[in-house]
């Protein structure tokens, strides 16, 4: 009865976003992780009260930082035994670091290994918090009898980057502005994350390359009608499209602000009010550019039963990442809607730093 590995880290990455630690098992011992932005006051006393305790942080927020990355992807900083709240998020969240430039200068660790470190980074990204985490070593029995979850971090971290199954939950016909003849199909992933949605237009020949776009969720686009972006006019054009040609399918995928989440995508539009560029904001939150998966959005594709599409993007990472998880793209079909003088900043920047096609 008791929850496997998957089922313990849809725990721990609802554990981490309330600020309850969590521990990880390693090959030489124990750690207990909270993560940086939602631990407490009281339990970072509690934590730092437990030994020595380093603060994972990735390279990308290292750089911004000074902070030496000895293990490359992440650093250890050390947290000094009168840190308080404030210094830690200062560490973790760049939202004051022009107007408080002066954070260190910090010691990181450099004997050891980062090996939990890294899947403590890899649970707040999970649980769409800012990238850092306090760590520190307890005794292999810690948790005994506190109801912490546990987790055999040597196990978690492969489990974590591979590709979790969708399950098909169900279909319906919703009749679009767009499309009348239109269903939607609801996918979920078995370890617990965000359900992600198909809009099957038409009945397209499954033999035949499909005309298809990967939408990824932008609720101020998408919603709000923002003019930061394109993604409100790219979802209606793709569907206004699949309307006329009486076919398509459309994925709207849960990797708001690019896989790190409302509140992270905010924090990165904040850092642009102070000057930085799309690309720059991920950086000083910690992020790379872009943190999706597109491996999922070839297994929908594969579930409805098509091999074949015709894409509709101007992002070059895409089409890849589709044919390296099996899917033809026997067809770039372009999508170039919605410029706006507040956007052209930001897809400019997208096409200099992340390849995008003008
Ligand atoms: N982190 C971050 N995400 C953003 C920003 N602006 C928009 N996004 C997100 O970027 C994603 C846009 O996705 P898409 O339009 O599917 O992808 P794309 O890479 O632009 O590729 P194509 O539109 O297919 O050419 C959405 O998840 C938005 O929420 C930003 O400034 N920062
Ligand atoms: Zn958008």
């Amino acid at each position: 009865m008791g929850p496997d590995l998957t089922e313990l880290l849809a725990r721990a990455r609802g554990d981490l976003r309330m600020g309850v630690p969590v521990v990880l098992h390693g090959k030489d011992g124990a750690v207990l992780v909270a993560a940086a932005e939602t631990v407490s006051e009281v339990r970072l006393a509690e934590v730092l009260a437990l030994g020595a305790v380093d603060l994972a942080i990735t390279g990308r927020r290292a750089e911004t930082l000074k902070a030496r990355a000895y293990d490359g992807d992440l650093a250890r900083v050390i947290v000094p035994g009168r840190a308080g709240l404030e210094w830690v998020q200062g560490i973790a969240d760049p939202s004051e670091d022009l107007a408080q430039p002066m954070k260190g200068p910090l010691a990181s660790r450099r004997d050891g290994e980062a090996v939990m470190h890294r899947v403590a980074i890899a649970l707040c990204k999970a649980a769409r918090l800012l990238p850092a985490a306090l760590v520190v070593p307890v005794r292999a029995d810690y948790a005994t009898g506190q109801l912490l979850t546990e987790l055999d971090a040597v196990a978690a971290g492969p489990l974590m980057a591979s590709l979790h199954a969708l399950g098909h939950v169900v279909s319906a016909r919703v009749p679009l502005r767009a499309a009348e003849n239109a269903r939607l199909h609801i996918f979920r992933p078995d370890d617990g994350s965000d359900e992600h949605y198909a809009i099957e237009i038409g009945r397209p020949d499954r033999s035949k390359p499909v005309l298809a776009r990967l939408h990824s969720a932008c609720f101020t686009g998408d919603l709000l009608g923002s003019l930061k972006c394109d993604c409100g006019p790219q979802l209606n054009a793709a569907l206004a499209q699949m309307g006329e040609q009486g076919e398509g399918v459309l994925l709207y995928l849960q990797q708001e602000g690019r896989g790190i989440g409302l509140a992270n995508k905010m924090r990165a539009y904040a850092l642009q009010d102070q000057g930085f560029d799309t690309v720059e904001a991920n950086h000083r939150l910690g992020f790379e550019d872009d943190e999706r998966d597109f491996r999922l959005g070839a297994q929908i594709l594969e579930k409805l039963g098509f091999s074949a599409v015709r894409l509709m993007t101007n992002n070059p990472a895409k089409i890849a990442m589709m044919t390296a998880s099996g899917i033809d793209v026997t067809e770039r079909v372009p999508l170039k809607v919605g410029l706006s003088a507040h956007n052209e900043r930001y897809l400019a920047v997208k096409a200099e730093k992340s390849g995008h096609l003008l």
